[in-house]
This record gives C-alpha cells, structure tokens and sequence, in this order.
C-alpha cells in the first residue's frame, strides 16, 4: 500500500508527520511501513496506521537478537546518530549503539520506532486523515498499550516473534514495562530507567497545566491549526518550561544557575532575566521548531492514562505476569519518577533486579548518564536470564 498525499506543517516546523511517503522509502535513516488499521483501547478507530522506524545490525537466522529501543516523550526513533559518511544527524541516545557498544551491532539487531500519536514519522494528529485533511482534533485518545499494540504489528511485519531486549526510559520504559506484561511470552529481557508502572498524581499534576497551556493559546484553535501557517508554539514552550523544570534536579539548577543574570540583563527591577529563565526560553524555542502541540497533548494524555494494572486486577497482579528478565533502574535525584517508584516495580517482580544511576540532572539523567545507562543495558543483554545482580 502506498501513501502520497501532502505533510502539513507549522511555518517554523522542523517535524514529520505520518503520510507523505510512500510504504518503505526511506527519508535520512528512517523507513516507513503501514501496520493496517489499529482499533484503539478507548474506543476509538485509526484505519491504517503508518510506523517510521530505523534499524541497526542484522536479524540473525535464528531471530533472537532483536531489541526494541523505546523513546520518551519528545523523542523519535533516531536513537543513535552516525554509523558512516552520510549519517550525520546525531541521535538522543549516541553512543549506546554500535560496534563495540552496549547494544553492539556486531551481535544485535537494534529497532527504534516513533510512537503512535508522535511526530516524526508515526501517525499522529499532523497526519492525514481519510477525507485528505489532517487528524488535527479528530485524532483519538491513544493509551501506552495501543502504543504497544502498534510496535508488536511492527514486530510481526519485521519477522521478529521474541525480543531479546525490549528498554526505554520514562514514556519509553512505560512501553517497555507494557510489552513485558501484555507480551510476557515475547520479551526474553524488559528494561524500564526512569519509570512507573503507572502514572501517579503528582505526574498528572504536572501535566494539567501543560495541557492547559497549548489549548488555551489562541493559535491552539481547538487542534485544528494545521492549515492556519502557524500554530500553538507559545502555548508549547510554556509547557516544555514546565515539563523541563521537572526533568531537572534543584540542586542541579541551584549550582549552575543559581541567582545569576542573564549576560548584562538585570532581573531585579531591571525588565531583564534570570539565567535560569534564558536557559528554559532556549529550551521552549526548541521544543516549538521540532515538535507538534498536538503530539504533545496526545502522548501526555497517554502517559497520563498509564497503569499497567487497568482491568487487570491492579499493578501487582499485571506484574506477576511479567517472565522474563526485568531490570529496572532509576536516577537518584529524579523527582518526577522518584526512586520509589522503580522500587515497588522490583518489589512486585520476584526475579526483578533494580539498580540506581547516579546522577545530578535529575529524570534527564537517563538520557544523559550515557555511561551508567550502556553500563545497565550491556550487563543486561550479555548475562544469561537468572544471572547474579547488576551492581
Ligand atoms: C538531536 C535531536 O534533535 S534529539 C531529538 C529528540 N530529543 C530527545 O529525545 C531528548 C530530548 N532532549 C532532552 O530532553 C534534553 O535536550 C537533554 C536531556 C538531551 C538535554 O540535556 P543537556 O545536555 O543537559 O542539555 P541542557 O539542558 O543543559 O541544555 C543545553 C542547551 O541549553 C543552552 N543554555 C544553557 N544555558 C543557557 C542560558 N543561560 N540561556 C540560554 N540557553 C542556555 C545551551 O546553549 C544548550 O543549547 P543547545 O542544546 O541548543 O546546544
Ligand atoms: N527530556 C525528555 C524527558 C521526558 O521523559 C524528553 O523530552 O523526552
């Protein structure tokens, strides 16, 4: 099957939306495959979902060397960056990829896909919908495991029946911690860093005056800005300020910004900014030349509905189910997905191993303790299922 009708984008939109590409041409790294029409937990119907994905190393005769890389909220299935001239674009995860890395491609066979909703390259609310308009406020409510259902069509077209790692940190390690309890036939090892087995109040706290933020800015118009030349980008960047408070640690703003100016400008009387205020406006520009508003309502709404215990019997029972492996680390100064969280994880998982990274950044540690992190994923993939602890 073939897709060829236009992208909409935002005037200063760096994003990709789902439908512009024809099935399996490649755009940079990634490739795209329609997975078919996808009925959702909620209720709602997508009738042919497109997923863009990348690949690294090669599926082995034996197909047991499959992981599945899972992104969090704002990022895309660009895990890893140069692999050879031409590849030039870094990823979000460097370094964890490759010949001689944590996930060495010399053995494994590495797959990272955009998430359902997302907006580099996945359907989401940019794509377009069957009358040849965008989703925009039509898009439906998607949870993790319509997430999840979509990678496993994924999987099956990739000819991959059993991952042998399946690991994503926050939203990431949300899909992952799903795939363990959903598919625990199909994932011989499940990491989750920096997540929850289901979202708790405080995250959901914080995320309501994100949400608040795109939908009450008037370029929001309701979802529907697609077709206007701009869209909601303060209402955005008021919410990646928000958000990005909570991926950091105090201490870790305290020591590098603390009370500081910004350059010449003074803050007290003086109509200038804290440092700290600059550094959160640099991150809202970001956020608002790489990422859809509307994606970004959708996976928050998603990670919001996040509880592996639904119609389960609650979290304890859904983690009983889980078989294989589970590792399950946490960032010691992460306030948003506090340590404790991970803990009740481990405690409900029997043969469940929980290890701490230690970091100053707070939730961000995840991505950026690179060392830590490549240290958990190469134990975890190298020991044979039932091996002593990671320390
Ligand atoms: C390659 C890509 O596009 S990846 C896209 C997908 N991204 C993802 O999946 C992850 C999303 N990214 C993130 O969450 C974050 O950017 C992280 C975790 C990677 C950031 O980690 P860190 O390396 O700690 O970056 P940090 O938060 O310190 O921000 C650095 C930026 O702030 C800027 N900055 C620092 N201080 C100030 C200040 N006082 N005023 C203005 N800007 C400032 C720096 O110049 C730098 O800018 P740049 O990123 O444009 O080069
Ligand atoms: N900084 C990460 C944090 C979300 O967990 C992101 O933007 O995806």
């Amino acid at each position: 099957m073939t897709t060829t009708s236009s992208t909409p984008r935002l005037s200063s939109g760096a994003w990709l939306s789902a439908g512009a590409w024809r099935e399996g041409d490649p755009v940079g790294d990634r490739r795209f495959v329609s997975v078919g029409p996808v009925e959702l937990e909620a209720g709602g119907r997508l009738p042919d979902v497109t997923v863009a994905y990348e690949t690294w190393g090669t599926l082995n005769e034996a197909r047991d060397n499959a992981i599945l890389v899972e992104h969090a909220l704002t990022g895309d299935s660009h895990v890893s960056g140069p692999a050879g001239p031409g590849h030039a674009t870094p990823g979000w995860w460097d370094g964890l990829i490759g010949p001689g890395c944590p996930f060495d491609t010399d053995r494994h066979f590495v797959v990272a896909a955009n998430v359902l909703g997302g907006c580099q390259g996945t359907t989401g609310p940019a794509s377009t919908a069957p009358d040849g308009r965008p989703w925009g406020s039509r898009f439906p409510f998607v949870t993790i495991r319509d997430q999840v259902a979509v990678e496993a069509r994924l999987a099956e077209l990739l000819g991959i029946e059993r991952w042998n790692a399946v690991l994503g940190g926050s939203m990431g390690g949300m899909r992952s911690l799903e795939w363990a309890v959903t598919h625990p036939e199909r994932v011989e090892t499940a990491i989750v860093l920096a997540s929850t087995a289901y979202a708790t109040a405080e995250q959901i706290a914080w995320c309501q005056p994100q949400l608040l933020a795109i939908r009450s800015d008037p370029a929001f118009h309701g979802g529907d800005y697609y077709e206007r030349g701009a869209g909601p980008e303060q209402g955005l960047g008021i919410a990646r300020r928000i958000a990005h408070v909570t991926y950091r640690s105090e201490l870790e703003l305290h020591e590098r910004f603390g009370r500081l100016p910004q350059g010449a400008e003074q803050p007290v009387g003086g109509g200038g900014r804290y440092a700290v205020e600059s550094y959160l406006d640099h991150h809202a520009g970001k956020i608002a030349a790489r990422f859809d508003a509307n994606s970004y309502l959708v996976l928050t709404e998603a990670m919001n509905s996040h509880d592996v215990g639904r119609d389960r019997g609650g979290v304890a029972a859904a983690l009983r189910r889980v078989m294989g492996r589970l590792v399950v680390a946490s960032v010691d100064s992460d306030r948003l997905y506090p340590p404790r969280l991970s803990e009740e994880i481990a405690a409900a998982v029997p043969h469940a191993e929980h290890v701490s990274i230690t970091s100053p950044y707070g939730h961000d540690g995840f991505l950026i303790e690179t060392e830590q992190v490549g240290a958990i994923l190469r134990q975890a993939v190298a020991r044979p299922a039932g091996a002593e602890e990671i320390r």
